[in-house]
């Protein structure tokens, strides 16, 4: 069976050794298409982000550490500096299996780059068919300095057997069946997301980062005061400015949807790659936005960071896309409802380590 394995699947692979792991796999870290993957006890600050190519991480840390920092009481990720913490997951897939990381939406939100890098790798969060070895995360706070401890997930792993991406046709069709929008769909290489600049009530559109914030410890839920850490974007006319450098939190025009049968990514939009970055976090679980799973209206939160010029973001541009991939089978439990989720149901939403805000 071709497709992303859901939980059932992922509890087969721990209970087979197929993920390994120096501490039990914890229950709360098997989602509904992906596994959380957990800090370990070490971070070696580095000069650089670096890949492998054919050596192992080990190899290259020696070359490339600055010093290490012992996590066990917690310790502090600066921001602006690159680490990187052995995770305490290890795999030995199955030869039919691949696999794909990704920063979990919280840690997109709050602008920590965190990247996947394996022994023998040649690009970030890609793992190849059968690989055996350990996995690592490469942190790079952007915004904020956080502190963090052994176990915090922090990224996440999607597992898949054969080729599960949609095409075009196929994409039009699961649309026709399901709706996976609302208003009309715009697919091209996947189902295009567009960005809201002209909320339905009031003008408030979006959150830029502020420099030289306080610290945020990542077990700190519904804690931190939003306007210590973020300015509000405001906008009557459809339009705002991006400023080179600064990290933006907006929200999607569209509502999406992702049937129990289904998974997504989200992808660039490849004409604007050169003018900002829209997406650290990209997985979207089976569920998310279902209607039946508490999800109805569910928005995309995009993580917008412009490149070189000031740049026009007008209301309705294409700034993403979504690509679909089948499951191979369907989920027990779903995005939503049946699972502590914090993006159920979400308009513009930071991170779940903020209070509420009036939306
Ligand atoms: N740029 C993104 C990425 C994801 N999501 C949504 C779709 C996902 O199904 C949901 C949860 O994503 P994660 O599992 O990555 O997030 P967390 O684990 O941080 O949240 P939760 O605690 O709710 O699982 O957030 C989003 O709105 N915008």
């Amino acid at each position: 069976m071709t497709g992303v394995l859901p939980d059932t699947r992922l509890r087969r692979l721990v209970a087979e050794g197929a993920v390994a792991a120096e501490r039990d796999v914890d229950e709360a870290q098997v989602q509904p298409a992906s596994l959380d993957l957990r800090l370990g006890r070490v971070a070696f600050r580095v000069r650089a982000s670096f890949l492998t190519g054919d050596a192992t991480v080990a190899d290259r840390l020696s070359d490339f550490e600055m010093h290490r920092i012992d996590l066990t009481h917690g310790a502090v990720l600066e921001k602006g500096c690159v680490y990187v913490v052995p995770l305490m997951e290890r795999l030995k897939l199955p030869p039919q299996v691949s696999a794909v990381a990704n920063a979990k939406s919280s840690t997109g939100r709050l602008d920590l780059l965190t990247r996947c890098i394996t022994d023998g790798g040649t690009e970030f969060d890609r793992i190849p068919l059968g690989y055996e070895g350990p996995l690592y995360a490469e942190i790079c706070p952007r915004s904020f300095s956080v502190l963090v401890r052994p176990g915090m997930r922090l990224n996440q792993i999607r597992f898949r057997e054969g080729h599960a991406e949609l095409d075009d046709v196929s994409l039009a069709a699961l649309h026709g069946r399901v709706g996976l929008v609302d208003g009309e769909a715009v697919i091209d290489d996947g189902l295009g997301f567009s960005v809201d600049l002209r909320p339905a009530k009031g003008s408030l559109v979006g959150y830029r980062a502020k420099p030289h914030t306080g610290l945020i410890d990542l077990d700190r839920i519904g804690h931190y005061e939003p306007s210590d850490f973020w300015e509000e974007v405001h906008t009557r006319d459809g339009r705002i400015i991006l400023d080179p450098g600064a990290f933006y939190i907006l929200v999607s025009r569209e509502a999406v949807t992702i049937p129990p049968t289904h998974a997504a990514e989200m992808a660039p939009y490849v004409a604007m790659v050169g003018e900002f970055r829209v997406h650290y976090a990209g997985f979207f679980d089976p569920g998310f936005g279902w209607a039946e799973a508490g999800g109805s209206g569910s928005r995309g939160v995009l993580e917008v960071r412009c490149h070189e010029a000031p740049f026009v973001l007008e209301h309705g541009q294409i700034v993403g896309r979504l690509v679909y991939e089948s499951m191979a089978a369907m989920p027990e439990t779903l995005y939503g409802r049946e699972i502590a989720s914090n993006y159920q149901g979400q308009g513009l939403k930071l991170s779940k380590h903020f209070r509420a805000l009036r939306n």
